[in-house]
């Protein structure tokens, strides 16, 4: 027998190394709940070393991370064993991993079994003795063959059952070893920061480290306080207890009264396998813990132990892991920016990174009261989180790797863009503002950008770059001026010209206006003609989003009615209400306001509405909400077609609510409303109500009938 090649001196210096990081980093992770490294790097990590080993066999140790469950027993709690070893899962980032695990069991013997796919709980494991029946401890999962006894903690789990109840079908065993994921969800997570900002403690990172940090607390009654939920994904050492499948555990675990959930699914191919990660992967956020990934696993017993375990891992299953949404970043400098109110906002500019499927480089910080709150300084490694579609969001610094003596970050007392001081607009704002609204480069930028927004005029050709470009050159000098430009003016900003061809009609620099400039004077003649409310939107009066403008132009009707009114009668108006009508007299009083009303009445912006007498009044004092999504309406025209009849539009159902309109997808919303008694409509309901409007209410019969009944002839 030869002996085996030593491996090179790099790779071995590596593997150390390496061991030593991945370690280190368990025992952070796992034991102090307070990780350094992001998954994804411990990820690559583990990656690597199963190269290093796969390459150079001899470094493959069995006290190797790679053969061993990551996780340890703190000295707080007793370690006990398990009575049968728990395993952690292999990984797969991409489908062709996925594939080859599904071909390694066609090689294993097992072509094409029923495979059941559940969601990966973003939580923590535990382990759950019964016995005839009752609770008698919990462990976490520790190192795999010895965990740390937990059993008092999870005892306050809402839905973690003390007693099993058998029926005939399924009788309790003797004995059993119940495994799960113990989880916060996510509402609850949002809650518990809060309380913890309140309580001027530091937040949890994200739910698995809170839910980790919660279970494993000295004093159960602080558990009891944090929502913890459970759900089981499989079963350890049995007694009198033998299910012939994963899903036949499943379905003893939920007649005994555990926790099981109602997502899994047993499929006959890969393909549908894809199909339900993909579906998970686009409604992540829809399901109300974290979850970061599918588990996958050969759904009948026997060829479970056919294909048996590696040292760490089941070979019948796989763990199908989404793009992480949580990732250290390199904080390079806290900047300021200077946005379309005057409010100026803290962000956090990074080393270039990918977060979520794509690659981040700013997320914002809110205000100088938030970064002093999460503590985050430049040159900090930040927690970086982009979940969906939320904006990236520094959650806070990884103190562990701060450097010595980093100062603090102090906000500025100017303006980034003007220079001018900053200042609250009232006592005790946690905002810093530019007070120089009107001559600010950064606001009036912003504000004009705004005006040409879906929201407001729509002006097509006029984005930021070309508000920049019309700013600078000083052909216009706020939004008043948008309507007036015209060939000239545009003929004076560089963006908007090109070089004259032969016998084209140039001006005297011999330019012509280029297919954009014209495109911005068309898109200008087209924007004239919006409703009041979408002009009253492009003021960026404070308060006055579209909900508010669409209550302020239905009741008054025209830009002059508005303006005439005093605060009294605005307040007074439906949906409007004292705050609003503040924020409109006062932004009236200011003289460029006011001016920039009357530039754009003078180029021709229409500014009142005409009741379309022709749309029957029908939903008159009718709140109507519509959820999901309808085949025939957008968000936009559902909306208008109840107010123009009259009716009230709002977002969310209360017992106020007269209708809700379900549409596909819709959410929580329905369940409310069947909660709450409000009558449910689909996309024919509605198109009937907008046409007829409610139907009759049924008579209600009187119980004791007037003596005289009054007989109308
Ligand atoms: N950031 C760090 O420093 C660090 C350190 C250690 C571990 N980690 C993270 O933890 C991972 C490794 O941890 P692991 O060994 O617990 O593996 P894992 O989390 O990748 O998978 C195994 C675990 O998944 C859980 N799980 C959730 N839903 C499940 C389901 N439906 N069926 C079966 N199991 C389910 C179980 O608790 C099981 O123990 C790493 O990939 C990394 O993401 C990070
Ligand atoms: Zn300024």
């Amino acid at each position: 027998m030869s002996t085996p090649e030593p491996a090179p001196t790099e790779a071995r210096d590596e593997h150390r190394q390496l061991v030593e990081d991945v370690e280190d980093a368990r025992w952070r992770y796992y034991v102090l709940d307070d990780p350094t490294l992001d998954d994804a790097d411990f990820d690559r990590r583990m990656r690597r070393l199963e190269e290093l080993e796969e390459a150079h066999p001899e470094l493959r140790t069995p006290d190797s991370p790679t053969q061993k469950v990551g996780g340890a027993v703190s000295t707080e709690f007793t370690a006990v064993d398990h009575l049968r070893r728990m395993e952690s899962l292999d990984n797969a980032f991409s489908d062709e991993e996925l594939a080859s695990w599904h071909a390694r069991l066609a090689r294993d013997g097992v072509v094409d079994p029923q495979l059941l796919v559940e969601l990966k709980v973003d939580g923590l494991a535990i382990n759950l003795l019964y016995e005839r029946g009752r609770l008698t401890r919990a462990l976490t999962r520790g190192d795999g063959r010895t965990g740390e006894d937990v059993t008092p903690n999870v005892r306050t789990i809402d839905g973690v059952p003390t007693r099993l109840s058998g029926t005939d079908e399924h009788p309790v065993p003797d004995l059993v070893e119940v495994r799960g994921e113990v989880f916060l969800p996510t509402a609850a997570f949002e809650r518990l920061n809060e309380a913890m900002t309140e309580a001027g403690k530091p937040v949890f990172a994200n739910p698995r480290n809170a839910a980790a940090g919660s279970l494993r607390q000295k004093d159960p009654r602080v558990t009891a306080t944090r929502a913890l939920g459970m759900v089981c994904h499989g079963i350890g050492a049995r007694e009198g207890f033998e299910p012939g499948s994963q899903s036949g555990a499943y379905d003893a675990l939920a007649a005994w009264g555990l926790p099981v959930s109602d997502r899994v699914r047993v499929l006959d191919s890969l393909a549908e396998v894809r199909e339900f990660v993909e579906h998970y992967g686009e409604h992540r956020h829809d399901v109300e813990h974290e979850i970061d990934g599918v588990v996958v696993k050969v759904d009948d017993y026997a060829l479970q132990r056919r294909l048996g375990s590696t040292s760490r891992a089941p070979r019948w299953a796989i763990a199908f892991k989404y793009p992480p949404e949580e990732v250290n970043a390199e904080l390079l400098a806290i900047e300021v920016n200077t946005g379309r109110t005057g409010r100026v906002t803290p962000f956090g500019r990074m080393v270039p990174t990918r977060v979520a499927g794509s690659t981040v480089e700013m997320a914002t910080l809110h205000n100088a009261h938030e970064v002093r709150r999460k503590d985050v300084r430049p040159g900090d490694t930040v927690v970086l989180r982009k979940a969906g579609d939320v904006i990236p969001e520094i959650v806070g610094p990884v103190l562990a790797l701060r450097p010595e003596g980093l100062p603090a970050w102090q906000m500025p007392t100017e303006c980034p863009s003007c220079g001018t001081p900053l200042t609250q607009q009232k006592e005790g704002d946690k905002d810093l503002r530019c007070p120089n609204h009107r001559a600010c480069p950064a606001q009036a930028l912003e504000r004009v950008f705004h005006v040409a927004g879906r929201g407001a005029f729509d002006i097509e050709g006029l984005g930021s770059e070309a508000a920049h470009a019309l700013l600078t050159a000083g052909v216009i000098t706020d939004e008043g001026d948008v309507f007036d430009l015209d060939e000239d003016k545009l003929l004076r900003t560089e963006l908007f010209t090109r070089a004259a061809k032969k016998g084209e009609d140039a001006d005297e620099r011999g330019r012509v206006l280029s297919a954009n400039g014209r495109s911005l004077l068309a898109g200008l003649a087209a924007s004239r003609e919006v409703p009041l409310w979408r002009v009253l939107v492009a003021l960026s009066i404070r308060h006055v989003g579209p909900t508010a403008a669409r209550a302020l132009a239905t009741e008054l009707g025209s830009m002059e009615a508005i303006r005439a009114a005093t605060e009294e009668q605005l307040a007074d108006a439906d949906g409007v209400g004292p705050t609003i009508a503040e924020a409109v007299t006062e932004w009236f009083r200011v003289d460029w306001h006011a001016s920039i009303v009357d530039r754009w009445t003078r180029a021709g912006v229409s500014m009142a509405d005409e009741r379309d007498e022709s749309v029957p009044r029908t939903l008159e004092g009718l709140t109507v909400v519509v959820t999901g999504s309808l085949e025939g309406y957008s968000r936009d025209s559902a909306k208008e077609a109840i107010l123009s009849r009259g009716g009230k539009a709002s977002g969310s159902v209360s017992k106020k609510t007269d209708f809700v309109v379900v549409g596909e997808n819709a959410g929580t919303k329905a369940e409310k409303a069947e909660q709450l008694g409000v009558p449910v409509l689909d996309e024919a309901g509605f198109t009937a109500l907008l046409a007829d409007g409610p139907p009759p209410a049924p008579e209600p019969v009187p119980e004791d009938p007037p003596e005289d009944p009054v007989q109308d002839s």
